[in-house]
């Protein structure tokens, strides 16, 4: 038993890969055992452990790919429930730290050591747990291919824009979505672009933070749109921008996802993975995470 222990997950490659020593030692002033990932799904192995430790505070410095990892740890460890999870942005999109207002990694350390704590929904797509997102289609290839360069030049907006210019070859995904939150209804069918559900991330209009405390996703499903289109103009302004065309937005707290057309490619937190159908369900107010004093909790 290690009640009141704090621990941190490191991976010493993310981002630049330059922070593992300073970072140790500001954490290791603050009370936390530091443990370096040592390569792919190593992660998982520490968090697994932290919660077999029933480690009470567990900070994952990183990107968003080891923060997944964790999570899964977390998960398998059943650990989820009773740990306090805190982010120390150092991956290069950092979209989770983002969403919860933490700045930098020195702000991270800060927000592990002293920030306020939320209880915030947690979503599981085929029983494995993601926060920021799950995506299917153009953008969840992209965030495959997207390089580093290129991630740390435009940010998230890579992410759209790369796949669009991908989208010239891409064939699209022939799928329907049932609602499933009030009995099951049809929510759209047809041909897609892609299938954006946000847990703490919104796509449409101006995007941004999601409430990650009302048990819902936000789901927006991008229309197919013909190839001699301007597709990367086409789909960062209907994602980002103010045109919702082509675009359908809902709220549920359970969905599923079946393809028409083969195996299709999901992103959850950048984890990929193949399915013919998905399974998503939103788990309200199921994790505390550390957040940052910019974190809005219902950001409408
Ligand atoms: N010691 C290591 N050596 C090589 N790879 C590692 C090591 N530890 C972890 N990894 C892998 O590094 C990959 C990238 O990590 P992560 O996603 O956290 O950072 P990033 O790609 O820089 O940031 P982001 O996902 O925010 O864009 C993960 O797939 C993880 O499994």
């Amino acid at each position: 038993m290690n009640v009141g222990s704090r621990r941190c997950i490191l991976n010493p490659v993310s981002g630049t890969g330059d922070h593992a020593q300073w970072v140790t030692r500001l954490l290791d002033a603050r009370g936390f055992e530091v443990l370096e990932t040592s390569g792919p799904e190593d992660a998982v192995r520490l968090a697994m452990e932290a919660g077999f430790d029933e480690v009470s505070e567990l900070a994952v410095c990183g990107g968003d790919g080891t923060i997944n990892e964790a999570l899964r740890g977390l998960a398998a460890a059943e650990h989820v429930a009773d740990v306090t999870l805190s982010v120390i942005p150092a991956g290069t999109a950092n979209l989770l730290a983002e969403n919860v207002g933490i700045r930098d990694i020195e702000h991270g350390i800060e927000v592990a050591d002293t920030g306020d704590v939320r209880r915030v929904d947690i979503g599981m797509a085929d029983e494995q747990p993601f926060v920021v997102s799950c995506i299917a289609g153009l953008p969840a290839d992209a965030s495959v291919s997207t390089g580093g360069d290129l991630k740390e030049r435009f940010g998230t907006l890579a992410f759209l824009l790369t796949g669009a210019q991908e989208a010239l070859q891409f064939d699209g995904l022939t799928v329907t979505l049932e609602d499933r939150q009030d009995g099951v209804t049809e929510a759209w069918s047809g041909e897609a672009l892609c299938v954006l559900i946000g847990n703490a991330r919104k796509f449409v209009e101006k995007g941004g933070q999601a409430n990650m405390e009302d048990g819902l996703f936000d789901v927006a499903v991008v229309e197919e749109m013909p190839p001699q289109n301007l597709v990367a103009e086409g789909v960062a302004h209907r994602l980002l921008g103010q045109q919702t065309d082509g675009v359908e937005h809902f709220r549920t707290s359970e969905l599923r996802i079946a393809s028409d057309d083969g195996p299709i490619t999901f992103s959850r937190d950048g984890e990929v993975t193949t399915h013919e159908e998905l399974l998503l369900f939103a788990e309200p107010n199921s994790l505390d995470l550390r957040v940052g004093s910019a974190y809005v909790p219902d950001p409408e």
